[in-house]
């Protein structure tokens, strides 16, 4: 059966903390691009639909993600100070904070996009799994992601809102 590619684009703001002389430790942002490569070992309904599922079925709740949560979203390291700033100062942007253990790199953020995605997949019972995930944080700087995640990138922020099914971005109460 052959595989499917969708491509979503969005706008997004992050900084790093990790290397205080760093120039991305100032808030900065990109306007990127995922693309993911769908595979299902299921065949196509020949002769009839002649697919197995339909592109608005495939892409629907991943898309609607992208563009209701990730779209504009500021991702920020759960010990970047400027949370507490937000959460005393205008509570009502937490939700748009996309909160990460560590670093709000193009890695952690393209993995956090991979489990959210196959998170969504299992929801829908969906025959396709993600084996492809590539986010272009820039023209130049691009970071892959392919079929099988290792046991550390399954058991890093485990159970998180990057494993659940839904539009949330954090786990701040
Ligand atoms: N391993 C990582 N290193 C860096 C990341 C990252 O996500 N993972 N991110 C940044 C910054 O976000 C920075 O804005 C992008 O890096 P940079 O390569 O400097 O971007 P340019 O557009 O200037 O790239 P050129 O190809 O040199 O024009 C930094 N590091």
């Amino acid at each position: 059966m052959p595989q499917v590619r969708f491509t979503r684009r969005f706008s997004m703001a992050h900084r790093l903390l990790a290397d205080p002389a760093s120039r991305c430790a100032v808030p900065h942002g990109h306007n990127e691009f995922v693309h993911v490569i769908l595979a299902t070992d299921a065949e196509m309904d020949f002769g009839g639909s002649n697919f197995v599922a339909s592109f608005e079925t495939l892409k629907g709740r991943w898309h609607g993600f992208i563009d209701k949560a990730v779209d504009h979203a500021f991702q920020m390291n759960g010990a970047d100070p400027m949370l507490a700033w937000f959460r005393e100062t205008e509570p009502q942007r937490v939700a748009r904070l996309m909160v990460f253990e560590g670093d709000p790199t193009t890695e952690a953020f393209a993995l956090a996009l991979r489990r959210k995605l196959d998170a969504i997949l299992k929801d829908d019972g969906s025959p396709y799994r993600c084996v492809e995930l590539t986010l272009e944080e820039t023209p130049t700087n691009a970071i892959l992601i392919g079929e099988y995640l290792s046991a550390a990138e399954r058991a890093w922020m485990a159970g998180s809102w990057m494993d659940r099914p839904d539009l949330t971005i954090n786990d701040l109460a």
